[in-house]
């Protein structure tokens, strides 16, 4: 009999990334098409692994030397049977289809956890920011947008933020976009706040990521104080996280970036903070300088040819993974559950890997799948859609609590629908179980499109 992945590594074989993504997804969702027949003859599976329209495009530039520079641009349009497509676009040299199709391929289950009506999709470019002018970054952001913009609209497609992809770059999307459409929506999140954006919506990725964990520990009578937290990245996910373990009592001892990371025993507090935002965000900077201002901190470079991250392997009780993909391996996994970890919960999208989760899962830690732990960040462009809709604007306890509610929604019901399916505390069938009924009841109701 042919399968899923049959079919999927038949047509593109090299997308390993996307391949890994429906791997775990039909590992879980094998369960409810067992109990129910018609989603198999509908092809409900079949169907959501193929995206409902790829956009490629050539994104040409002219850097500070004059000279034409020319990037590859990237809509994947995964599925919108709850909504429009909705999801961030990432900018970073490895960007490529299998990258952004297991992104995509995951934003429509976690937009479907958050119960707002999103539909899922992601893209980006194999651009790089890094060591870029201000300006060199507005004429890319200028460029793609040129081509993009005619595929986009607040009822259609609604793009944000991801790695590489921030304020500064959202704004300068935002202005070419109104430019040639001559209409001021909210086609974008992550909107600047004196123009249509919400309030929470940097921090919403990183504390919804930390309102999870504290969710999972309470189902084990426990919270986040004192416990030691190891966090990797030093972005806006990083950032975040570690701002609401340190206000919920936490400490916090690593952050990374992609060359290295830092070790501070003592714990990263709110002044630490403070330099790590303005380092990252402002200097644009690396986190090796973190070591050079706080002398009490290590910093370690990353050895690529090394069989594990020195950073995993460090007595913790907490792990919040927030830089990129597959950056925790079977070896990393075994290192943290033999230092002692009990809760690793996902900001970035898919860090650990197949043998990684299967070690977590064996192991009874508290696992949650990123598609759920990190679902505050786009619930919360949701909620920016929604103020820019009705044109008003929620405070910020407003939309924080709001956050909050949403994270402790999809935590209870991933542990339904893990408990539903028989097998309990399993976050990782719970969230891939939950999203997928929500989507294939959608797409069931709307017939074979
Ligand atoms: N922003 C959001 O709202 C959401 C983000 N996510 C996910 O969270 C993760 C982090 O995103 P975000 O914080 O927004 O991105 P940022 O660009 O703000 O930060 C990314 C961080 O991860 C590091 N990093 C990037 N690529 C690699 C790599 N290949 N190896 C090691 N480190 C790397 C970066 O280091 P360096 O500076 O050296 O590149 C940087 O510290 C991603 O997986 C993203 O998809 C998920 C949900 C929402
Ligand atoms: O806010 C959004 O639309 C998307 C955020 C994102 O890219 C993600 O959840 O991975």
């Amino acid at each position: 009999m042919t399968t899923i992945m049959d079919i999927i590594s038949g047509r593109d074989p090299h997308e390993t990334e996307f391949h890994q993504a429906v791997t775990e997804v039909v590992g879980s969702v094998k369960l409810v098409l067992d109990k129910n027949p018609e989603y198999r003859h509908a092809r409900i599976v079949e169907r959501m692994v193929e995206p409902e329209r790829i956009i490629q495009f050539r994104v040409p530039w002219v850097d500070d030397q004059g000279r034409v520079q020319v990037n590859r641009g990237f809509r994947v349009e995964m599925n919108s049977a709850i909504g429009p497509y909705k999801g961030g676009l990432r900018f970073h040299p490895s960007v490529n289809l299998s990258i952004l199709k297991f992104l995509a391929f995951e934003q429509v289950f976690k937009n479907a956890l958050t119960t707002l009506p999103m539909g899922g999709a992601k893209g980006g470019a194999d651009f790089d920011p890094k060591g870029k002018s201000d300006n060199e970054v507005m004429r890319f952001c200028q460029s793609f947008m040129s081509e993009l913009f005619r595929h986009l609209g607040a009822d259609r497609d609604v793009p944000a933020g991801d790695i590489g992809v921030g304020g500064r770059e959202i704004g300068y999307m935002f202005g070419m976009y109104k430019k040639l459409k001559n209409e001021f929506t909210g086609m974008l999140t992550g909107k600047s706040l004196n123009w249509g954006g919400s309030l929470i919506r940097p921090e919403a990725t990183g504390y919804g990521s930390v309102y999870f964990a504290q969710e999972m520990l309470t189902t084990r009578h426990q919270t986040l104080k004192d416990k030691i937290c190891l966090v990797s990245g030093s972005g806006n996910v990083a950032q975040y996280t570690t701002e609401k373990i340190i206000q919920l009592g936490g400490n916090v001892v690593t952050l990374s970036d992609s060359t290295g990371y830092i070790y501070d025993e003592k714990g990263i507090d709110l002044d630490k903070l403070v330099y790590v935002k303005y380092l990252k965000n402002l200097k644009r900077g690396r986190i090796r300088e973190y070591a050079e201002k706080y002398p009490e901190a290590v910093y370690m470079e990353f050895d690529p040819a090394a069989d594990h991250s020195p950073l995993w392997n460090h007595r913790a009780d907490c792990a919040f993974p927030s830089a990129t993909q597959n950056e925790i391996n079977e070896l990393d996994a075994r290192n943290l559950v033999n230092n002692g970890v009990q809760v690793v919960c996902e900001g970035a999208n898919m860090p650990t890997t197949l043998e990684g989760i299967d070690i977590f899962l064996d192991h009874k830690i508290l696992f949650a799948p990123g598609k759920a732990a990190n679902a505050g960040g786009v619930a919360v462009s949701g909620l920016e859609m929604a103020q820019n809709a009705m044109r008003i604007k929620w405070n910020s306890q407003e939309v924080e609590e709001r956050l909050r509610k949403i994270m402790q929604h999809i935590h209870r019901e991933c542990l339904v629908a893990s408990e539903e399916y028989g097998t309990p505390g399993n976050y990782v069938n719970g969230a891939n179980i939950a999203g997928f009924v929500k989507v294939a009841e959608a797409m069931m109701d709307q017939g074979v499109v």
